[in-house]
């Protein structure tokens, strides 16, 4: 119905939960969140997006980020009743001119009425830009509350929860749905209100007139409400059928893009090229309906508005030949039905969007109402640097565990390197250390207390895990490294660096730490990235340190480079270190090696090496590749 949807673009979802084609949803156990399965058919993976709120908690929660500001509402709909109201005086002056010139009277007879309906124009036009602002302002200060609340909400969803919805399904929800409804709350919201006073008040004053007019009017009504139900009914299953549509072709994009490498590896061009062009033509299929939809809306209103002013002319022709109205209230009657024609076809066009922004805003409120991270009442203390993990056992996907009963120790300030095949599950249990996902069963305890008793504030104050997905973030290097340490001084943002050997390349940017580095700026090869990412572990001083693949990526030389800076970023600290090179394992006080989710072996180089098992094999193989330069 929008313009937008007019020319055929992005397609825009509504609030109801029918039961489109690509989707199946069902109520899980909290009835005021519904969480959608996508079944995407053909096979390919069953996704559990993540879950959007029902019409009546989005209701609530609107209601609750309102009442902090009712005062403001109050005053905005109190101008904006005020601004219309006097824009009605505008009809009767007008009527009162035809009645002047059918009583032949001289023309400075209208002297007065254009004085007045000039003030009217004034005044109207100050008041409706006062009320706008103001109703503007309430959406925008609600909307920024509203984006908080996501944000905070996403940041503390559990990770394997967005693996299984896929990152499309929350990245279209932080792009698409809080631009629709902030342009809601830009531009339609106010619009729909102003539009929906303007049509009571309206009925109202042709009531005034004389109530056969209102009568007349009201002719219209039934073709208007039946065109807008023969249009919600078709629009709000079609809009959610475009959303999914949408999302599971951004989630397609995502996946051959993302994975162009693999998708090259094994030669999957064509395939991938054939979903993401099916996912694609739905998309086209999907929208070229909501523009039929939308024209046909439209010749059903033209109908409508027809019969209504019809309606009114008659109505007059009775009542001024019997002598019961002027031809002057006449024409003010027939003035008011045509001022209805724009408020009523906007309200019934911004319907849509408000649809639209209902169903994105249930989607945000789906996440925003999503429980926070549990915060133990009184947090625990770490009483030293110890990890102790016990009893771990761990499955992404129910039935196919991972991890097998897992006990490891790692003494305070103990360097301990983790090793083994592709696969044996040291990332998982990396993360699982650092509390970014939960166990399926056993626990984790850093210094003799369990990540549940420490919360997520004191866990993330103790333990730091520095991955290969290191981010730059778009500011300056010197921002990029206070994130670590709001308050830390110049010097010590150049003595961290300085220790992991990164001064002397960060001094030689084109404006030193000051350089604009990240998204749109300087970019950093992937070992000063690294380099930024130990830099940041000095600053953040925690006392146990997890680095998976942390010196993978870089070549051999720089490799050589990173393990010193890795050394002495960890220095003092306890830490894991999950080692693909294995030099840097040799000189750790321990290693760990997993086979199949399981601890196969532990011991210091020279002991592993000595007792010829699965360590003695990982190492001749890797000194040979190494010395036929592989
Ligand atoms: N997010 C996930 N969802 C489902 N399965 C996963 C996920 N991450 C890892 N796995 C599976 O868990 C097992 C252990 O993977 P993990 O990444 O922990 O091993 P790894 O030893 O670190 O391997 P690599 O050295 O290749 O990174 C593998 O079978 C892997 O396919």
């Amino acid at each position: 119905m929008t313009q937008q949807q007019a020319d055929g673009q992005a397609a825009t979802p509504t609030d109801a939960n029918p039961e489109p084609q690509q989707a199946s949803a069902r109520t899980d156990a909290n009835p005021e969140r519904q969480t959608v399965q996508e079944t995407a058919g053909s096979g390919e993976p069953v996704r559990q997006l993540l879950p959007t709120a029902t019409a009546a908690r989005t209701r609530a929660a609107v209601g609750e980020l309102v009442r902090p500001h009712r005062l403001l509402a109050l005053c905005g709909f109190a101008v904006m009743v005020g601004a219309t109201a006097v824009g009605l005086l505008i009809q009767p002056l007008l009527g009162r001119v035809v009645d002047l010139a059918a009583d032949h009277r001289p023309p400075d007879a209208i002297t007065t009425i254009v004085v007045l309906l000039a003030a009217v124009a004034v005044v109207q036009g100050l008041t409706t830009g006062l009320g706008l602002s103001l109703i503007s302002r309430l959406g925008e200060t609600v909307l920024a509350r509203l984006r908080e609340r996501f944000v905070e909400r996403a940041l503390g969803l559990p990770l394997e929860q967005v693996e299984k919805a896929g990152s499309g399904d929350l990245t279209v929800r932080v792009t698409a749905d809080v631009s629709l409804i902030a342009d809601a709350v830009r531009n339609a919201l106010p619009e729909l209100a102003r539009s929906l006073l303007a049509i009571i008040l309206t009925l109202g004053a042709l009531a005034v007139l004389d109530w056969r007019f209102l009568l007349a009017a009201l002719l219209a009504v039934p073709v208007q409400v039946h065109t807008a139900r023969w249009y919600v009914r078709r629009a709000v299953p079609l809009y959610a059928e475009q959303r999914i549509a949408t999302g599971a072709q951004q989630q397609q994009l995502l996946d051959t893009i993302g994975g162009s490498t693999t998708v090259k590896a094994f030669r999957l061009e064509e395939e991938h090229s054939e979903r993401a062009a099916g996912r694609s033509w739905s998309v086209v299929q999907l929208t070229m309906r909501g523009v039929q939809l939308v024209l046909g809306f439209y010749s059903r209103l033209h109908v409508g508005e027809f019969i209504g002013l019809a309606a009114v002319l008659v109505t007059g022709f009775w009542l001024v030949r019997d002598g019961s109205a002027s031809l002057g209230t006449a024409t003010a009657a027939a003035l008011y039905f045509h001022s209805l024609f724009t408020p009523i076809n906007s309200a019934l066009v911004l319907i849509d969007d408000a649809l639209s922004a209902a169903a994105g805003l249930a989607r945000l409120v789906g996440v925003a109402d999503q429980p926070p991270p549990e915060q133990p009442a009184r947090p625990a203390t770490p009483r030293d640097a110890s990890i102790t993990v016990t009893g771990l056992c761990h499955a992404y996907e129910t039935g196919h565990p991972v991890l097998h009963d897992v006990d490891l120790t790692l003494l305070p300030g103990e360097r301990v390197a983790l090793v083994g095949a592709s696969g044996a599950g040291k990332t998982t249990l990396a993360k699982i250390i650092a509390g970014v996902h939960r166990p399926s069963a056993g626990t984790v305890q850093l210094g003799g207390a369990a990540l549940h008793e420490l919360g997520p504030a004191v866990t993330r104050r103790t333990v730091a895990l520095i991955t290969q997905e290191t981010h730059v973030f778009a500011g300056t290097l010197t921002d990029d490294l206070r994130l670590a340490k709001p308050g830390a001084s110049d010097g010590e943002l150049r003595s961290a660096l300085d220790r992991v050997d990164a001064l002397g390349w960060a001094e030689a940017l084109p404006e030193g730490l000051a350089t604009v580095v990240g998204e749109g700026g300087h970019r950093l090869s992937s070992a000063q990235t690294q380099a930024l990412a130990l830099a940041r572990l000095i600053l953040a001083d925690p006392p146990v340190a997890i680095l998976d693949e942390a010196t993978a990526e870089a070549g051999s030389t720089g490799a050589r480079a990173l393990e010193k800076a890795v050394a002495r970023a960890v220095d003092g600290r306890t830490a894991l270190i999950v080692a693909h090179r294995l030099t840097q394992a040799a000189t750790a006080d321990r290693i760990v090696v997993m086979d199949g989710g399981r601890i196969v072996e532990t011991g210091t180089h020279e002991e592993l090496r000595r007792t010829q098992g699965r360590y003695a094999a990982l190492w001749e193989a890797w000194s040979d590749s190494r010395d036929r330069g592989v």
